[in-house]
């Protein structure tokens, strides 16, 4: 099965022309349908705010802080620490999120305001997140529409009273759209061996069936001998191909233990590794514990979007602190010192000359820093950066041994092929059996029809969906994929119906987690049902306990915007939610740490009448299935939520779903959920429900003590 890739490209551009609308639709619906107010509730904006103070920050951006706006803190209670407005509200911005800065306009103004903010704001990441202040480092030159300057926007922005609201990253959609035109502008002979094997132009280069015993691949010193031997052998066979392997990781099985050893492997023979992964978190994971290990390496990335212990290894930071960044840094302390001197002088004609100075200068500061950038990239043998991050400019001619792609399975391909186009090997790790990336411009609707093409021609069944992980899969079958089959997280009763309904049986719980109860936790835990049994099922069936509908419920201006509403056409379940507490209570009761137990459930309704509980039990964790894949806790309690008369699951019928919510906990995991109901959703949730019947411990709600609750 070959595919061509000029259509493939193109395919992939207007497939992501569709999810770049999507999203845009999205998040401007949201905007100019709610108060700044709701979307501060929502955790997506910021209002009332004023530029506090402004500075120069990390890799020379300006950042700008902004606080409260005194004149609209008057009535708060909140008292004032800090000489501006008072402390900030309640609100969910985070350091990282990238946020449009605009003009704030009164209450009659803004849905005018907010049409023309993407026209009139200025993006920028945010930096810091205090409690009475948010720093946030506005793009240079990144100025949206009228405005080319960051700079200049925030100098004009004076005292006026401003917001700060979250948007999608078009970054990554500009990089996908290049990797994806240069795809589709290739000649044939232009494609790489490593190319014509991705897309199935030729079979990839046989690997020795005995890896083992091989000659050369089975002289292998390990770094880490502990190794476990499917890992050994995921690390083998990574070796030994030559275009393309896949090391497939279910949860918990060590995948980035593994990738490790075989960074330090490939370093071992000479090559030259490029490593990204699908999000900032999940290549900082992997320089954290690179780092040890005293490789040369470099991250590349907004340090605002770095995690701390990586800063260090940042590009931006060591272009200020190398050797080679001094000379960077000489050009710098002539421009601060220029800077000030212009404030020192009164005739206008001085002025001039010192801003025409300041521009020669800073012309100078540009191309010593591109150079300094070049030379440390150019001298680095291990490379990290997100796959968007790699069509940066640091990257433009760079080439790679080696691509390692972590969590590829998370990753569209488009953005797989970022990286990739500068490889001529790739090492793919990631698990399909859990959940792909967010599509948003794929609804319920139109998931099944096929979509044109830009020249019109229909692509059956192309969607973002499918992963380069799933179609290499599809292409090549399962002898490119090495799978790791010892995991190290949960109890052996929590791992049996994941493991033998999705991974052919072929999981084994290692010694140290097989049979470890919550009783066993290294704090004195007391002896009850809750804290020696791994696998507690509370079945709600009978009817008692029906869920709703978001749109149903009184939630202000989202009640009449199923579409656009905060929370979408959610859904929840007060009884649900009322066991739930029962449950986190019983626990705590016995001494569990509220730090050890999470909730997770698949609706963001569910997740809003849940917090309470955050404030009953500091410390406790609540996430989406979907925001909590890639993390585990001591004791994690799913509420499923869907009961109705009609045996309607929605998207609880998508088993990588419930694949992640079941997999997440290491010695306990609490199912709440109506049987009757869910087990019509699919065969697996049926298969599922029975082996929950006839092996987790079987609860019925107890009616009364529950109306207290409630
Ligand atoms: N060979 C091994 N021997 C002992 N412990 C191991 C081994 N391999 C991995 N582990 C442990 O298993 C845990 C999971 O490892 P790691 O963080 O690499 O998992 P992962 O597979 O990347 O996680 P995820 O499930 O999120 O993909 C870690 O605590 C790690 O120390």
């Amino acid at each position: 099965m070959t595919i061509d890739i000029s259509q493939f490209a193109s395919t992939q551009l207007s497939l992501l022309a569709s999810e770049l609308a999507a999203e845009i639709a999205e998040s401007s619906a949201l905007v100019s349908l709610h108060s700044p107010q709701a979307l501060q509730r929502a955790g997506v904006a910021l209002a009332n705010l004023i530029v506090s103070a402004q500075r120069t920050g990390l890799g020379g951006k300006t950042v700008v802080e902004l606080a409260p706006d005194p004149a609209t803190t008057s009535t708060s209670t909140s008292t004032n620490s800090s000489g501006g407005g008072g402390d900030l509200p309640e609100h969910g911005i985070r350091v990282g999120d990238i946020v449009l800065l605009a003009e704030q306009g009164s209450g009659r103004e803004r849905k005018r305001e907010v049409r023309e903010m993407e026209g009139s704001g200025v993006k920028g990441v945010v930096t810091r997140v205090g409690r009475a202040v948010v720093a946030v480092a506005v793009d240079e030159g990144g100025g949206q529409g009228k405005n080319e300057d960051g700079e200049g926007f925030v100098a004009m922005l004076g005292e006026k009273r401003v917001w700060i609201v979250k948007v999608a990253d078009d970054v990554t959609f500009r990089r996908m759209n290049a990797t994806m035109e240069k795809l589709a502008k290739m000649e044939e002979r232009e494609y790489s061996p490593f190319i014509r094997v991705l897309f199935g132009l030729s079979s990839p280069s046989p690997v020795p069936a005995d890896l083992e015993r091989d000659e050369e691949a089975g002289e292998i010193e390990w770094v880490d001998p502990t190794l476990n031997d499917s890992q050994k052998d995921a690390i083998r066979f990574a070796l030994a191909s030559r275009e393309i392997a896949l090391i497939h990781g279910p949860p918990g099985t060590g995948k980035t233990h593994t990738l490790i050893e075989l960074i330090l492997q490939l370093l071992k023979r000479n090559l030259r590794i490029l490593v990204c992964g699908p999000s900032n978190i999940s290549v900082d994971n992997i320089v954290e514990r690179l780092a040890p290990h005293k490789v040369p390496l470099i991250r590349l990335g907004h340090p605002a979007r770095l995690l701390p212990s990586v800063l260090s290894h940042s590009l931006d930071v060591l272009t200020r602190t190398s050797e080679a960044g001094a000379i960077v840094k000489d050009v710098r302390a002539e421009m601060d010192a220029k800077q000030a001197s212009i404030r020192k002088t009164r005739s206008g004609r001085e002025r001039k000359a010192i801003y025409a100075e300041l521009k020669e200068l800073r012309k100078e500061y540009r191309e010593r820093e591109r150079r300094c950038v070049s030379n440390l990239v150019a001298g680095s043998r291990v490379v990290l950066t997100t796959l968007h991050g790699a069509g940066g400019f640091q990257l433009r001619d760079e080439q790679f041994d080696v691509v390692i792609i972590d969590e590829a399975s998370q990753a569209l391909e488009a953005q797989c092929w970022v990286p990739l186009l500068a490889a001529k090997k790739a090492i793919c790790a990631g698990d399909h059996l859990q959940l792909p990336p967010t599509i948003k411009s794929l609804n319920s609707k139109n998931k099944t029809t096929s979509r044109k093409s830009k020249d019109g021609a229909e692509v059956k069944g192309a969607t973002l969906e499918t992963t380069l992980f799933d179609r290499l899969l599809k292409l090549h079958g399962p002898s490119i994929k090495r799978m790791l089959t010892t995991q190290y997280r949960m109890h052996e009763k929590i791992m049996r119906f994941p493991s033998d309904e999705l991974y052919e049986g072929k999981l084994m719980a290692a010694e140290s987690v097989k049979a470890r109860l919550l009783i066993d936790l290294p704090y004195d835990v007391q002896k009850t049902d809750d804290t020696t049994e791994p696998l507690i099922f509370i079945d709600t069936q009978g009817g008692d306990f029906p869920e709703k509908n978001e749109d149903e419920q009184d939630r202000g201006a989202s009640k009449k915007l199923t579409k656009s509403s905060l929370y979408g056409d959610s859904k929840s379940n007060e009884m649900e939610a009322a066991l739930v507490r029962q449950h986190v209570r019983s626990l705590v009761d016995a001494g569990i740490r509220p730090e050890d137990i999470a909730v997770v459930t698949p609706y963001n309704a569910q997740l809003a009448i849940l917090a309470p509980l955050k404030e009953m039990f500091p410390g406790i964790e609540l996430g989406s299935v979907d925001g909590f894949q890639g993390r585990e806790k001591e004791a994690v309690i799913v509420s499923l939520v869907r009961s109705n008369p009609d045996g309607e699951v929605g998207f609880l019928g998508e088993k990588r779903r419930l694949n992640v919510a079941m997999t997440r906990p290491k010695r306990s995991l609490t199912v709440i959920g109506d049987s009757e109901t869910v087990k019509r959703g699919s065969k697996f949730l049926k298969d599922w429900m029975e082996f929950l019947e006839e092996n987790a411990e079987l609860r019925y709600p107890d009616l009364a003590a529950l109306a207290q609750e409630a």
